[in-house]
């Protein structure tokens, strides 16, 4: 099953759920992860079960390079703000180059995701990244 890691920083959270509903049925196929926050607002106000890693200022972005780093996570959704000053902006800077450096499957705006999920479906790009691990 391949996996899929969603984050978003608050002022982007309204967003996040919004595209993940509007997504449910395309997010369904990947074992979800996600920080703290905006995981357990996906799982307050989705159907979807999603795996909690910590609050992004407390290490979640972290594991979630980790995991990129240990080869365990195929693609990453992030919608960042681009409009606020972050305390853990080293974390946020960390966790994209880990995905750079990987050639993980990347997006951070709502568009590319949307691209993303479509790509995943039809197999017709990423589908080789996309495909099981375990
Ligand atoms: O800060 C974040 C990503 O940098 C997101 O963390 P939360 O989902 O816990 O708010």
């Amino acid at each position: 099953m391949p996996s899929l890691a969603l984050v978003a920083h608050d002022q982007k959270k309204d967003q996040m759920i919004a595209w993940v509903k509007a997504h449910e049925a395309a997010l369904e196929p990947f074992r979800l992860y996600a920080t703290g926050t905006t995981g357990g607002r996906i799982v307050a106000e989705t159907g979807l079960r999603v795996e909690r890693l910590k609050s992004g200022p407390l290490g979640g972005d972290a594991q979630i390079g980790a995991m990129i780093a240990e080869g365990k996570l195929d693609a990453l959704v992030f919608f960042i703000d681009p409009l606020s000053a972050l305390p853990h902006d080293v974390d946020v800077k960390s966790l994209l180059r880990l995905a750079i450096l990987y050639d993980t499957l990347l997006a951070v705006n709502e568009a590319t995701a949307s691209r993303l999920l479509e790509a995943a479906a039809t197999g017709s790009n990423g589908s080789e990244t996309l495909s099981p691990q375990t």
